[in-house]
């Protein structure tokens, strides 16, 4: 299923860089880049064998200029990362020569790759299934070491055994039940649908073990939204500047499809947190009974992680009252400061406000409580097991909203043998479920949701 056409795209980041790199996919790559190539001692692209790199010079061949010195790599398919004909111009690492030679692929016959579209390929002549295309973005996505070994763990597909190996199950049991549907001599089908229940009970159980991994999976690899909030003057840019200071921000420039923005997180050890700003409301009036409560309330909303913050060195006040008041279910941790002044704050008055909240006294100035803040954070997003980045954690919100319907499939398989219905209903829902989790591995999915997967992806990928 190879597609004719020849893509070209920059692979490496825009902007100023050591090497970059113009790559080409399709039966056509070899042949464009042997028209503007021009090794040492006369090496010609044919002649280099796969995996072999040569030295030489971009030609304009219409206009004889050298276009730029580099090195020419050459994957041969099937043995590539689309399964194409690939190559790779190794070129010096700035915008203009990286343009330049770009431009000239295009003019000998390339196309300009969509974004994703080399992944897209790779996917489309089977070198990965969908839940590892998708994982090839997370890995260049990830925020901190955990955050990529779950998008490696993804890659190497240990999640697309597992759904593989729901599939078989599921498949298994279909085949029974019609093999006892077209040859319905004795009372097998009985027995069978006993069979099929106690079958689908244990792939439920299987399913509902996964999807309990969905929320730590997710928060690993988009990020905790936390919010830090507290009236003025409690510390909470300190606590920021303290907590971004001592694990070292990452700061990661997405181009976002929908909008440009540069997203910070804060690396607990190794869960990314993303701190939602809130400096637009601070910057405009320094008083919490300004922020607006619905304001406050909608970012509180969002947050999936509230740092509440006191002053420990001052008795309880209106504003901090107004503040408490915003807790509501959410994961929040209520952090007494500068408890390295004289303490004014009545833990008999605070109680009421906190109910069962975890409370933590630290002092920004000092370090104090810091290390039991962070201690803190990895129980909450692990609630228990913390992840060594070992076992398959479902972290897409696609994988889930498919699972959650397999799920409810499979529910269905149950009500119907509970009902006594005949096999055929029985399969109906089994096939349903089939279907729904070959949608993760890409096996049964519509070519509107592999195309809106891939235009998430850079250009060049
Ligand atoms: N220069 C370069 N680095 C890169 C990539 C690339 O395309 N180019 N990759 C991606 O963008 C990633 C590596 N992924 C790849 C996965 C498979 C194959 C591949 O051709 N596999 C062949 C093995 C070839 C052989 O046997 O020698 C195969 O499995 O058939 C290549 C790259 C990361 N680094
Ligand atoms: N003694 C002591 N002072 C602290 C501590 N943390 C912060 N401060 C001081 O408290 C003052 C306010 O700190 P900020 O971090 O600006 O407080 P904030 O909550 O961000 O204030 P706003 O931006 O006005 O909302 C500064 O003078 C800090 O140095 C602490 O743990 N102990
Ligand atoms: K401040």
């Amino acid at each position: 299923m190879f597609q004719e056409d020849t893509i070209a795209a920059i692979a490496t980041a825009v902007g100023e860089g050591g090497i970059g790199i113009v790559r080409l996919s399709g039966s056509g790559a070899l042949e464009i880049a042997g028209r503007i190539f021009k090794g040492i001692h006369g090496r010609e692209v044919k002649d280099i064998t796969s995996y072999q790199a040569a030295y030489g010079h971009i030609i304009d061949p219409d206009s004889r200029r050298m276009v730029d010195e580099v090195i020419l790599l050459v994957m041969r398919g099937p043995a590539s990362y689309t399964k194409e004909d690939v190559i790779e111009i190794h070129c010096h690492g700035g915008p203009i020569p990286l343009k330049n030679i770009l431009a000239l692929t295009l003019r000998m016959g390339a196309r300009l790759a969509e974004p994703g579209e080399f992944t897209k390929r790779a996917f489309l002549n089977g070198r990965l299934d969908l839940a590892q295309a998708e994982a090839v973005i997370d890995v260049i996505r990830a925020k901190t070491d955990i955050s990529l070994k779950m998008a490696m763990n993804h890659l190497t597909g240990n999640l697309s055994r597992a759904i593989c190996g729901l599939r078989h199950n599921i498949l298994e049991l279909i085949a029974q039940l019609e093999a006892a549907i077209d040859f319905p001599e004795d009372d097998i089908e009985e027995v069978t649908a006993g069979q099929v229940d106690v079958a689908v009970r244990q792939i439920l159980a299987t399913l509902v073990k996964m999807m309990s991994t969905a929320q730590t999976g997710r928060i690993l690899r988009e990020g905790l939204e936390t919010v830090i909030i507290g009236k003025p003057n409690v510390g909470k840019s300190s606590l920021l500047n303290a907590l971004l200071g001592e694990n070292r921000a990452i700061v990661t420039e997405i181009p976002g499809t929908t909008r440009d923005s540069i997203e910070e997180y804060i690396n607990i050890r190794g869960i990314p947190l993303k701190v939602i700003d809130t400096a637009g409301i601070r910057d405009t009036n320094d008083k919490i009974e300004q922020i607006g409560v619905d304001k406050a309330r909608e970012i509180m909303n969002r947050a999936g992680l509230i740092l509440l913050m006191l002053d420990a060195s001052r008795s309880l006040s209106a504003e901090d009252r107004e503040v408490l008041g915003l807790i509501k279910e959410q994961p929040t941790l209520v952090l007494l400061n500068k408890s390295d002044l004289p303490s004014r704050l009545s833990q008999i008055e605070l109680a009421p406000w906190v109910e069962d909240k975890q409370i933590i006294a630290i002092s920004v100035t000092d370090g104090t409580g810091i290390e039991e803040l962070e201690q803190a954070i990895v129980n909450l997003v692990y609630s228990g097991q913390v992840y060594q980045g070992d076992s398959v954690l479902v972290d897409n919100v696609r994988h889930v909203h498919a699972l959650t319907q397999v799920k409810i499939h499979l529910e269905e398989v149950l009500n119907t043998i509970a009902a006594n219905m005949p096999s055929d209903c029985i399969v109906i829902d089994l096939r349903a479920a089939w279907e729904k989790l070959g949608e993760i591995t890409g096996d049964t999915v519509s070519e509107d949701i592999i195309d809106q997967i891939f235009s998430r992806f850079c250009i060049g990928k």
